[in-house]
């Protein structure tokens, strides 16, 4: 069965064809900058990359280019829509509804839009791609795979906040969590690369993307997490501030003669690496900044650093102890820097980094030490991978109730 993948931001998406349950991929592609006369569609294998600008004005428009690169004669790996057998969505905010996945209903839809005010930056995104594909691919069946679902495991004494009860008994207000399909995945792989089962490991899972999150997880459950009921708290992202004393805003606010959706706003586009180094919110720039002495990129990046190893602290409290220190996302698994700072100061754990590892390897890896207490690993992300596992194992469990 072939099994789309999409990852709908607001002025992106991401897709990608899989050959399931085989888990090839036979295509990948990204459009960015939705809704102007310059959209940019990249797309193609490992090896072979096309790109392509033009005016795409929304999603449903994105979605039929999509559909047709898939099918084109050129570049097409497939011959008709038709041979799509279920679409995988990433949904970010899936309340205290959904635990696990489940295929797309009126009623999911419903749900999801529900959660909407809730992670404002991506659901109502993730809508568009659904409504669109149903508009695309009407008789292909959809499946939402959630961030919050991992997270659903924790304790209420984690996940509630010290607020009046009635607030999450009235709106359920409390921490959620997200990046919770990559967490779950690189929790996945650790028993092969340390060969432990999960169910004897204590495992702090550091996804350092563009938005940010460190989980504890606990015989392979979730039992703590960084971000909350939206995906600003925790430790300090690309352009998100994470944590803050909440009695800060009203302040700012009134200072700065800021409304509540303009301070949204800045605590969401125009804080963290980029706010502090006034320069930009991805890493690459602020390591080739620092790198030619920017003062404030090298202080931004010392704050990043900072703020993740604060929480790996916090989770190897929380868990008592830790067995499995893991890096995953664009910088947890490109910069050996991040690593080797983070690192470096956790050797009162008995931690030790095994330089050349860090440095040198590629892939899915242990870089600690033979002699380290903790081990230390790098686990490429693979949420694609995960959606269309879930998607193929719920649309196949679809076609065995109909027989
Ligand atoms: N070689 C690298 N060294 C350091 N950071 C990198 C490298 N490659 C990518 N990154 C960083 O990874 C981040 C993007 O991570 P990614 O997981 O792709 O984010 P998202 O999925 O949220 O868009 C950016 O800050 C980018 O600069
Ligand atoms: C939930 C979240 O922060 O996602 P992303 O890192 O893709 O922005
Ligand atoms: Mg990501």
């Amino acid at each position: 069965m072939k099994v789309l993948v999409l990852n709908c931001g607001s002025s992106s998406l991401k897709y990608r064809l899989f050959a399931m349950p085989e888990e090839s991929v036979l295509t990948k592609g990204v459009i960015e900058k939705i809704g102007t006369e310059d959209a940019i569609h990249r797309y193609g294998t490992e090896s072979e990359e096309s790109s392509l600008t033009e005016p795409i004005y929304d999603h449903r428009e994105a979605l039929s280019r999509v559909v047709a690169t898939l099918t084109s004669k050129q570049a097409g790996v497939i011959s008709s829509a038709q041979e799509i057998g279920a679409v995988g969505h990433r949904v970010v905010h899936g309340g205290e509804v959904f635990s696990s996945s489940v295929v797309l209903t009126a009623e999911v839809k419903e749900s999801i839009r529900a959660m909407s005010a809730l992670a404002p930056l991506h659901n109502p995104a993730n809508l568009l791609g659904i409504e669109a594909m149903e508009e695309v691919l009407p008789n292909v069946p959809q499946v939402a795979v959630f961030d919050t679902a991992f997270h659903q495991t924790m304790p209420q004494e984690h996940y509630l906040y010290p607020l009046p009860f009635v607030l999450y008994q009235r709106h359920k207000v409390r921490r959620y969590g997200f990046h919770g399909t990559s967490h779950r995945y690189c929790a996945s792989r650790v028993p092969a690369l340390v060969k432990h089962d999960l169910s004897g490991l204590k495992v702090i899972s550091c996804h350092i993307g563009n938005g940010v999150s460190v989980t504890a997880i606990e015989r392979g459950r979730s039992i703590d997490t960084s971000m909350g009921m939206t995906p600003l708290e925790g430790v300090m992202m690309g352009t998100r501030s994470g944590d803050l004393d909440p009695s800060l805003h009203q302040f700012v606010m009134e200072r700065e003669g800021l409304s509540f959706d303009e301070l949204a706003s800045m605590l969401n586009k125009h804080s963290g690496l980029y706010g502090i180094s006034g320069i930009s919110g991805d890493v690459r720039t602020i390591l080739e900044a620092r790198a030619k002495g920017s003062i404030r990129a090298t202080l931004a990046f010392a704050m990043y650093e900072y703020r993740i190893r604060k929480y790996i602290g916090a989770y190897a409290a929380a868990m008592n102890g830790v067995d499995v220190l893991l890096f995953t996302a664009g910088v947890g698994e490109n910069s050996p820097l991040l690593r080797a700072l983070i690192c470096s100061n956790l050797t009162y754990l008995g931690l030790a980094l095994d330089r050349e590892a860090n440095e040198q390897g590629t892939g899915e890896r242990i870089i600690s030490s033979p002699a380290s207490a903790i081990k230390v690993c790098v686990i490429p992300t693979a949420e694609e991978l995960m959606i269309a596992r879930d998607a193929h194992a719920l649309v196949i469990g679809l076609q065995r109730d109909e027989e």
